[in-house]
């Protein structure tokens, strides 16, 4: 499939708020942005994230700074092949069949003419959609815009699916799948359809690799053969059925682990952490010139992977939120003066809180750690309490746990992975909230709701179900096609493949320019807390 590097490709722009140069308007104190001046908007605010990108260096003023700058997108957005290290490698027809074939005989019932013209597989140069508003001033809400004039530039990546050449053939594959970092709604459902996908591709050899990362150098941990017969029922329930953990050993540990077994295709299910340890396992393979697929699956209800319209566990993590921030709102409704408090999860963003409070209808007071916030003082948050106690007789506020950092004691530890333990922001708002209405002498009954491991070790609704179910069978999709160093996910609701590295630069994060956080803020109706 030369068709990698001669795919006469749509021009590739830069992708996303978060991971993008971005002009516009922030309606309040977005924690990034330095103003800078500029020509066509007088000032506009530059997000901190271009830093890792290159639009800092863009000249403007340059006629061509568009194409010179689509042509840079274009080869980031390039997706890692095997062929870039195995140059000879010969593609085979695909063993996929996208016409029902019959389990007994391997093949496809008749009608099925080879020149057909449709064949149903993805062509290389498929491409989707990245952003699809444009904007006609980089002060429109939530603009994310590339130059401070805010041209409309197209931003395509490279479409998921099943291709008609495939890099592996299905009898000398051994895929091994590890799931790492915490717990999340779906795991089972990918594990599921990565292992029914390679069945029907004709992989004889899946394996599942225990607790994570650490499942390839801890002797006492045993690879689990996996079948379709295995993982038939696996999606009903919650948590992941290889296990998961934090740390790991070293990449070269891990490369030798996979040499040793002789694993050619590795599926990486985990957040921002394991990704890196995947795309530094695919490094590792190219390096050693090992042809083997590395290919993730972005997971974390946390929803903080770039790019995508979400991760999967994000939206069951919302309705299971729901049961939490609804008992705090039957408490504190209650109650006499009653006030609910709910943390729920969200290390860096508040994805979590600001969708569950938008879709309870429950909440007065939504906090992330995107929009900085007071508790004390004329526009803290317990002032507004008060009010809301004199005005409505009850509270209920949704607290995302990585909301107020600078509002509690830094614990300066870090958990295996290096991930910082956060200070536990909901219980000093809670003790906050007791005090200050003690001492100003208006009775609170305050009840607090920590409903973190509950959402998160339940299976998938309907909707991320389905969502696992796309993701697995296009990571097997990607890694027969011979791609590596790659992960897959949902953008603009249709699958694409990203390169690892553009998706975890740093955590994908609410705009709190976005229409979303507005719309947030129009249904709580809470002032700002500054
Ligand atoms: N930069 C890195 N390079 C290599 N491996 C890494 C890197 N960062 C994390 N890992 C490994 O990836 C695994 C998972 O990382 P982590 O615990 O941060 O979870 P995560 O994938 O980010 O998921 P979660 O959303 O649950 O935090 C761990 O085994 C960790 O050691
Ligand atoms: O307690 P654990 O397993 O380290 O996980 C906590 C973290 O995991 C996440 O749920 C992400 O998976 C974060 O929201 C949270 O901070
Ligand atoms: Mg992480």
């Amino acid at each position: 499939m030369g068709t990698i590097s001669l795919v006469i490709s749509p021009i590739l722009s830069l992708p996303n708020l978060n991971s993008t140069c971005s002009y516009g308007f922030s309606r309040s104190n977005h924690r990034f942005p330095t103003l800078i001046q500029n020509k066509v908007t007088k000032k506009v605010r530059v997000f901190a994230e271009l830093k890792n990108q290159s639009c800092s260096s863009i000249d403007f003023s340059d006629p061509d700074w568009k194409t010179k700058f689509q042509q840079d997108l274009e080869q980031r957005f390039r997706l890692p092949h095997i062929n870039d290290n195995f140059e000879d490698a010969v593609p085979i027809p695909s063993t996929f069949c996208l016409k029902m074939r019959t389990p007994l005989t391997g093949h496809f019932p008749g009608n099925y003419s080879l020149d057909e013209e449709w064949h149903g597989y993805i062509n290389n140069n498929d491409r989707v959609l990245l952003k699809t508003i444009y904007y006609s001033s980089p002060t429109s809400a939530g603009a994310e815009c590339i130059d401070p004039g805010c041209t409309w530039v197209e931003q395509w990546v490279h479409r998921a699916g099943p291709r008609e050449k495939i890099y592996f053939k299905p009898e000398e594959v051994k895929a091994a799948i590890v799931t790492c970092g915490g717990l999340c709604p779906g795991l089972n459902d990918v594990i599921r359809q990565i292992v029914i996908t390679l069945e029907i591709y004709g992989v004889k050899r899946t394996v599942g690799i225990p607790f994570g990362y650490r499942g390839f150098s801890d002797i006492e941990l045993t690879e689990v053969l996996l079948s379709r017969k295995v993982v038939q029922n696996i999606h009903l329930s919650g948590g992941s059925l290889l296990g998961v953990s934090r740390g790991a050993p070293s990449v070269s540990e891990i490369v030798d682990s996979l040499e040793a077994r002789g694993i050619n295709m590795l599926f990486v299910l985990g957040g921002n952490g394991t990704h890196a340890g995947a795309n530094a396992i695919h490094n590792e393979c190219r390096n050693r010139r090992l042809k083997v697929a590395v290919v993730g699956v972005p997971k974390t209800i946390d929803n903080d992977i770039l790019l995508m319209d979400k991760t999967f566990g994000f939206d069951t993590a919302v309705e299971e939120a729901q049961r939490a921030i609804n008992s705090a709102y039957i408490e504190a409704h209650s109650a006499y003066h009653g006030i609910g408090i709910v943390k729920l999860m969200g290390r860096s963003s508040g994805f979590i809180a600001m969708q569950s409070s938008l879709s309870s209808g429950q909440v007065d007071i939504c906090l992330i750690p995107e929009v900085p916030f007071n508790i004390h003082g004329p526009h803290g948050v317990l002032n507004h309490l008060k009010y809301l106690l004199e005005t409505k007789g009850s509270a209920v506020v949704c607290i995302a746990e990585g909301a107020g950092q600078n509002l509690v004691q830094k614990t300066n530890a870090t958990d295996a992975s290096g991930n910082i333990v956060l200070g536990d922001i909901g219980v000093r708002l809670q003790q906050e909230t007791r005090k200050y209405f003690k001492e100003i002498g208006i009775h609170a009954d305050v009840k607090y709701i920590d409903p973190t491991y509950m959402i998160r070790a339940c299976r998938a609704n309907a909707s991320d179900a389905i969502l696992c179910t796309v993701l697995g069978q296009n990571a097997v999709h990607g890694a027969f096609a011979g791609f590596s160093g790659i992960t897959v996910g949902i953008i603009n609701t249709h699958y694409a493949y990203l390169p690892i590295p553009q998706v975890i630069s740093h955590p994908r994060l609410v705009d709190p320019n976005s229409r979303m956080w507005h719309r947030c803020l129009t249904s709580t109706g809470q002032p700002d807390f500054i």
